[in-house]
Formats: C-alpha cells, structure tokens, sequence
C-alpha cells in the first residue's frame, strides 16, 4: 500500500485547525514545531507542514497526494487540483477597499488607480472582467497600511471581522470571492482507496459537528407535537421512563437553528433537555 502525503499550512490561521481535524479523524502523529513532516503511525499518510502558498502547486504536481488550503490561494496560484472538500474553517472574503474618506463610489473611478495586494491574478482578473484599468502594486503582506503611506489609492486583501480595515481607516468597496480551507487531492487520486477513506472520515466529523445530541423528557399526549420538531439521523429514538406515561426522546439537531429548535420544544412540552457534542456520524 501506498504511503500518501498531505501537505497543511506550518503555522498561521489555518495550522490548527488542519490538525483538529486530521486528529479528530482518528489519526495518531506528532505535532512538534520543529518537524516540517510527520508520520501517521495507524494509517498509511504523511503529513508535510509548509507554507500555505506552496500547498496548490505541490498538490498539482503530485509531491503531496493531498491538501488542505485557502481556496483563495488555489486560485491565486492557478493550480489545476481536484476539489474534495470544504472544511468549513478559514472562512474569509477578498474585498477591495478604500480609505474612509475616499471618495470612489463606483469600480469605474478605480481607472488609473493604484491597488495594493497580495493576490494580484485574482484581482486583475476581476478588474479585467469589469474593464477597470488599474495599476496592481504587488506586495508580501500588510497591505492596509498601503493608502495611509500613500502607497496606493485602495487595498485588495483578506477581511474577515472587518477589524484590520477599520483599524487602518479603510471600508468595504467591492466583495470579489468567498473563500474557506478545502481539502485537494491532486488529479486522478479522486477513486484513490485511502483518499476516499480519509474523505468518509473527514465528512462524518464534518457531519457531527455541524449537529448536536439532545435528550429530553415529555409527557406522551405532547410526544407527536416534540417528534415533528426533531428529525433524527432517521427518526427519533423513543424510549419509556419508569414514570408512568412519560417517555425520554433522543435525537439531533442542527448547530445553525439550535436555539430556535430548543425554544420550540420547551414550548410543545419538552423538559430536562441534555444536549450533548457528537464526536462522529457514520451514515
Ligand atoms: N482573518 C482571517 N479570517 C479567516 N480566514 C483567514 C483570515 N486571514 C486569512 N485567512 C485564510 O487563512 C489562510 C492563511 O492565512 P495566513 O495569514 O496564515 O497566511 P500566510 O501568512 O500567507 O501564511 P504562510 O506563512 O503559510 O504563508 C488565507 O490564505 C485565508 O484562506
Ligand atoms: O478582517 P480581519 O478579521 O481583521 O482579518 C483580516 C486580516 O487577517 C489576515 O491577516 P493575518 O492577521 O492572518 O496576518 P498576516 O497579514 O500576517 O497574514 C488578512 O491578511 C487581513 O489582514
Ligand atoms: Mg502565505
């Protein structure tokens, strides 16, 4: 069997979180600081720790089988990898922006400006696409700093709060992508046998993270009103309490309406509701 490599980011916003999932795969490897690979001792994967901007074009190039990177900087680097995956972390948007007192209110007014960025392929292929003609100043990093030296006239860079624009005096011009960390495979390891293990594995954390497990009681002339607010990974699980015309109900529910779903089942009857994290769902 084939030995795979997947490359994640050394250090940075996404180093963490690629190993939290890798170790929340059931993988077993140090994380030391000082090695730039590691071993899986309970499956047949390395794991290569580089800057992220490297990540697309080792994928590409098949010296990692595998990947987990911004789809930003896939983009910037114009890799030709397979998606597998968004992981639903290192979510962000490019944005341009401009100084709070600028006063360029349309793309048009950008002719002839200058824009400071660390993603020059992707903004020029949105200024291409709207016929703007601006002169790019590529730079390395702390682009907001760029309008307040006089560097440039506005900024394309990663916001996510929104704090670094405002703590540089800047706003929101234009939103020009969406991005997260997504796990690549380089072309043709798609049907890969080990690729598509780690992939089931990856989505059942996915999966388990985006629910949690509840427990509750409910009287059974309120049963029918609880159960039709919880679907369950099938249907609920219904079991008798030792109390005579009580039952207790297992089931899921999803993160994103989790406080709305709980307020609906105190209303229908539901009392001592335990909620618990899951660690994994196997469909
Ligand atoms: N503020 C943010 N919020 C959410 N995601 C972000 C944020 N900033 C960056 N990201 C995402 O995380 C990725 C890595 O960001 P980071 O700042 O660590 O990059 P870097 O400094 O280029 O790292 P490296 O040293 O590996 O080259 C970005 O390409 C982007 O996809
Ligand atoms: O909208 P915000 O939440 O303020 O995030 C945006 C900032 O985050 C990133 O930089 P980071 O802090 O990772 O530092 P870096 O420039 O060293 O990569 C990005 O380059 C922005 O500067
Ligand atoms: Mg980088």
């Amino acid at each position: 069997m084939k030995t795979l490599k997947i490359a994640i980011q050394k250090s940075g916003r996404l180093n963490e979180k690629s190993v939290e999932i890798l170790k929340n795969c059931g993988l077993s490897f140090e994380n030391y600081k000082s090695s730039l690979i590691a071993s899986v001792a309970n499956f047949p994967l390395e794991i290569l720790f580089l800057r992220d901007d490297d990540i697309p074009e080792y994928v590409q190039d098949g010296i990692a089988d595998l990947g987990i990177v911004g789809e930003n900087v896939i983009i910037e680097a114009g890799a030709d990898v397979s998606y597998l995956q968004p992981l639903g972390f290192g979510k962000c948007t490019l944005k341009i922006a401009v100084q709070n007192n600028s006063n360029i209110t349309e793309l048009s007014q950008l002719n002839g400006k200058a824009i400071a960025t660390s993603y020059p392929i992707i903004l020029q292929k949105y200024l291409s696409e709207n016929n703007v003609d601006a002169q790019i100043r590529n730079i390395s990093g702390s682009v907001e700093i760029g309008p307040g030296l006089g560097l440039s006239d506005a900024i394309f860079d990663i916001v996510s709060t929104g704090g670094t624009l405002k703590n540089n005096g800047l706003k929101p011009f234009k939103n020009v992508m969406d991005s997260q960390a997504v796990l690549i495979c380089s072309k043709g390891m798609e049907q890969n046998a080990e690729v598509l293990e780690l992939m089931q594995r990856i989505q059942s954390v996915l999966r388990a993270k985006a629910t949690k497990y509840v427990v509750l009681n409910v009287a059974k002339e309120n049963l029918q009103a609880v159960v039709d607010l919880l679907p369950g990974v099938k249907s609920p699980t219904v079991v008798p309490l030792f109390e005579e015309g009580w039952v207790a109900v297992h089931s899921v529910i999803a993160e994103q309406d989790f406080w709305e779903k709980i307020n609906s089942l105190k209303s229908a009857g539901a009392q001592g509701i335990v909620v618990m994290p899951i660690e994994k769902i196997i469909t």
